[in-house]
């Protein structure tokens, strides 16, 4: 069935069920080692995840890995250009989760991105990466415990669809002139903008149900989390861009107060139920002054339009909400993405479940791993509703490539997200376990040893994995 790769000849295959893995106690699990320091982060994690797999079960359950090829290892074993081989793409099909090391992109190159390529074609549309603080971990920031994220980025659509056309290109003038001459002049909204002909042209679609089906799990891992986390916030730049950022959260608001109404409130309700709970005979205009507080300021039309939100929002969920009922519901926010970005900092303690849009994502999941202690301790994970691949935030870092270096932290911690969507919650608190004691312990490879006070030696990568399961006996 495969032309060049042969699957493990024991093991059992993870089906799905409602969005949802089965997986039997040996699951055969297709691997991409990665390009770059791939070479150094793939067996070291490997081995982290083996032994924790053994030392949790004794033998009971083992994961067969499947050597699959994508990237450079790919062209070497299928010939020049065969980035992305038909056989990798059919195994990962067949065995339905996968783990892998980082792809490079060239910049600028004809090659999409490998790795924007696999989540588009297995529609894993939730990018997940939790950004927490493992103890003793040493960080630029003053308060790097009090961040505990997990950003859901939209994973198929915005920049991730990658339709573009360079400056000068035929098609490209074509639409420059269709949109100066025909579209913008009958939106009179647009007024007399027009695209300068030098410009290069992307398309930044946002779907409905792209975005909804993106803070549906947002919302449904917020109900798995403690009370004090059940926050969601959507991520947006809807000042600007209305009718893809500002869609982006008008839908997830909707899907919050449609599909999840008993168990949502949004920031905005909570503010008129809170008003009202302190001082019952509240008038509707001193409400709605309260929660705008521009109130006064506005045209006739635009106060009446705040009246009639508080209005409905009583009608509608004082009998179930009410009375400091929603204090108990997850609590939908929404903030603007450069706002979020100093408030991760300024505030990290606040939020919890950061819902955003593909390219808002991708910034604000380096920049929160860079305040628990940069880019080897960032994990990931890209899920669809029947695949989910495993892969780190970061990527090649090819400058340290081969050299048995860089943090393999973002690849096992990226493992401890699959052994946790496998069910395999021993073999997972293992790791963490392993990995914090080595962290506090200062036992760390070069980027957290440059951080550390006072001083510590710098483990290799493959020295941090053995200390990492020589801690599992602590
Ligand atoms: N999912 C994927 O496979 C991804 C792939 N990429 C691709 O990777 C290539 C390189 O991208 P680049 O912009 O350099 O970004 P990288 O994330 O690869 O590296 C940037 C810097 O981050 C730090 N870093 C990255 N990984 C680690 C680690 N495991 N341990 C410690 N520090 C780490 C290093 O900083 P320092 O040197 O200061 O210590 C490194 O120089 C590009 O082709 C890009 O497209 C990028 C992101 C994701
Ligand atoms: O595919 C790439 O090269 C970049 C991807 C990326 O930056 C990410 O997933 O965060
Ligand atoms: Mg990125």
């Amino acid at each position: 069935m495969y032309e060049k790769i042969v699957a493990p000849t024991t093991g059992s295959k993870i089906t799905f069920k409602d969005g949802s893995p089965i997986v039997p106690d040996d699951p055969i699990i297709p691997f991409i080692r990665g390009d770059g320091t791939g070479v150094d982060l793939w067996p070291a994690s490997q081995k982290v995840m083996d032994a924790a797999v053994e030392t949790a079960y004794g033998g009971k359950r083992k994961i067969n890995w499947f050597k699959i090829y994508v990237g450079d290892e790919a062209c070497d074993v299928y010939g020049t250009y065969q980035y992305l081989p038909q056989d990798s793409l059919d195994a990962i099909k067949e065995y339905g989760v996968a783990i892998k090391g980082p792809l490079t992109t060239p910049i600028g190159g004809g090659i999409r991105s490998l790795n924007v390529a696999l989540r588009q074609i297995f529609d894993l549309y939730a990018c997940v990466r939790p950004c927490k603080y493992y103890a003793g971990t040493p960080s630029l920031h003053k308060t790097p415990e009090l961040l505990d994220v997990i950003i859901y980025r939209e994973n198929t659509e915005d920049i991730y669809l990658g339709i573009e056309w360079p400056k000068g290109s035929e098609t490209g003038k074509k639409l420059i002139e269709f949109l100066n001459n025909e579209l913008i002049p009958a939106t009179p909204e647009h007024g007399k903008k027009q695209i300068r002909l030098d410009s290069g042209i992307g398309i930044k679609p946002i779907s409905k149900s792209g975005s909804q089906r993106l803070v549906r799990r947002a919302i449904a891992h917020a109900l798995r989390l403690p009370k004090d986390k059940q926050q969601v916030t959507l991520v947006h730049k809807g000042n600007i861009m209305k009718y893809t950022e500002g869609a982006f959260r008008d839908w997830g608001y909707e899907l919050a107060t449609t599909e999840y109404r008993a168990q949502c409130v949004t920031e905005r309700e909570s503010w008129v139920l809170g008003n009202k709970e302190q001082n019952p005979d509240i008038s509707l205009e001193d409400n709605a002054r309260l929660i705008d507080p521009g109130y006064d300021a506005l045209t006739p039309e635009k106060q009446a339009k705040i009246r009639q939100e508080v209005a409905d929002v009583l009608f509608a969920i004082w009998d179930s909400h009410g009375s400091g009922q929603w204090k108990e519901k997850i609590m939908v926010n929404d903030r603007i993405a450069d706002s979020i970005f100093q408030q991760i900092q300024t505030r990290p303690g606040e939020y919890s479940i950061l819902a955003t849009m593909n390219l808002n994502g991708d910034y604000l999941s380096d920049a929160a791993a860079a305040i628990v202690g940069g880019l080897g301790m960032g994990p990931g994970a890209n899920i669809g509703d029947e695949c989910a691949v495993f892969e780190a935030t970061h990527g090649t870092a090819p400058k340290h490539a081969g050299l048995d270096k860089v943090n393999p932290g973002s690849l096992i911690l990226s493992g401890v997200m699959m052994l946790e969507y496998m069910g395999w919650q021993e073999a997972a608190d293992l790791i963490k376990k392993g990995l914090g004691a080595a962290i506090s312990n200062g036992e760390v490879t070069y980027d957290l040893a440059r951080l550390m006070e006072p001083p510590v030696p710098e483990l290799k990568c493959s020295e941090f994995a053995e200390a990492i399961i020589k801690h599992f006996a602590d």
